[in-house]
């Protein structure tokens, strides 16, 4: 089952947002005011005017900090990501206030030197953990899209997307394409269930899958129908291997009451021939295959 992955960075999100993320950001404003406020009241001022450039600085730093602070707020993180990254903004922006007010008052040693640089050293660190987790969940995201991409849902075997992909990049000339078609399933669905066709299509998917072996490869192209691809220009080869891929079908019984067969269509590329054209001459002799009492291989003229 594909898991819905929620990965959205919108700051307008923060109203939906939990709770927790709407009283760290209060707790945060409502810190900076009262440190702020008694800072401004209780230490002995400095001369703004000497001061305006470092003012300035520290200031756009601390709003750009605040921002950070608010974008992760409003980001669907995992737990660790938000939990790290929060926290870390959270000190950086305690260390960076003092820093701004440094600018203003004459603080304590302990403030100015100490708790400032604690604050603000220990909030990095936790920031650049909290960052390298979002970049682990993000990856980690695009790798199962990366591989959901290309997998068929039921079968956990390569899809049509892989098949037709993998055919055009090989660049292997010639090649032959197999067109496979269970036969009949359509009656096997009717007889014995939609759940036990499905069982049919995995376990004829996964025995195959295991018998496409080095560079041929298999893939689910879409309901009963499966592709092959063999890089080869041995006929003889392709089609002993047909024959192995139907005998290797009747070893999968139905509900133990008959076993399954498949029919399939051969077609080895001619010079400079295109994927498409190939792929139909093998579904015309699949149709052949079909016609001529199914259980068997047809090749393609
Ligand atoms: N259980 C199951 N059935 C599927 C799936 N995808 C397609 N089908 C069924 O496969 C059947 C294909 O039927 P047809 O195209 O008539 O082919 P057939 O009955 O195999 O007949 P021949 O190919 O002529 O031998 C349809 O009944 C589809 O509903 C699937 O994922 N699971």
């Amino acid at each position: 089952m594909i898991e819905t992955v929620k990965l959205t960075v919108k700051l307008s999100n923060f109203y939906k947002m939990p709770l927790i993320n709407k009283v760290l950001s209060l707790a945060l404003l409502i810190y900076i005011a009262i440190f702020s406020a008694y800072s401004l009241t209780n230490f002995p001022p400095l001369q703004v005017q000497n001061n305006v450039y470092g003012f300035t600085t520290d200031f756009i730093n601390l709003i750009v900090i605040i921002f950070l602070f608010w974008m992760v707020q409003c980001s669907e993180l995992s737990k660790k990501a938000y939990i790290f990254s929060s926290f870390g903004l959270l000190l950086w922006s305690i260390g960076t206030t003092a820093d701004v007010l440094d600018e203003l008052v004459v603080q304590p040693y302990w403030i100015s030197i100490y708790f400032e640089d604690l604050c603000r050293t220990s909030g990095m660190l936790l920031t650049s953990y909290g960052l390298f987790k979002t970049m682990r969940f993000v990856q980690s995201i695009n790798n199962r899209l990366a591989r959901e991409l290309i997998i068929d849902d039921l079968t956990k075997v390569h899809n049509r997307r892989y098949f037709y992909q993998h055919a055009k990049d090989a660049q292997h000339s010639p090649y032959v394409i197999l067109i496979i078609d269970i036969d009949h399933f359509k009656m096997i669905n009717d007889e014995f269930g939609h759940d036990v066709g499905d069982v049919m299509l995995k376990e004829l998917a996964t025995k195959y899958d295991n018998a496409f072996t080095h560079q041929n490869k298999f893939a689910r192209l879409g309901g009963e129908e499966f592709g092959g691809y063999l890089p080869t220009n041995n006929m003889t080869q392709a089609c002993d291997f047909s024959q192995q891929l139907i005998d290797l079908a009747h070893t999968i019984n139905i509900q133990n009451s008959r076993h399954l067969t498949v029919s399939i269509g051969v077609a080895m590329q001619t010079p400079n021939e295109p994927l498409d054209k190939v792929m139909k001459r093998a579904d015309q002799a699949l149709y052949l295959a079909k016609k001529s009492g199914r259980d068997r291989f047809e090749i393609a003229p």
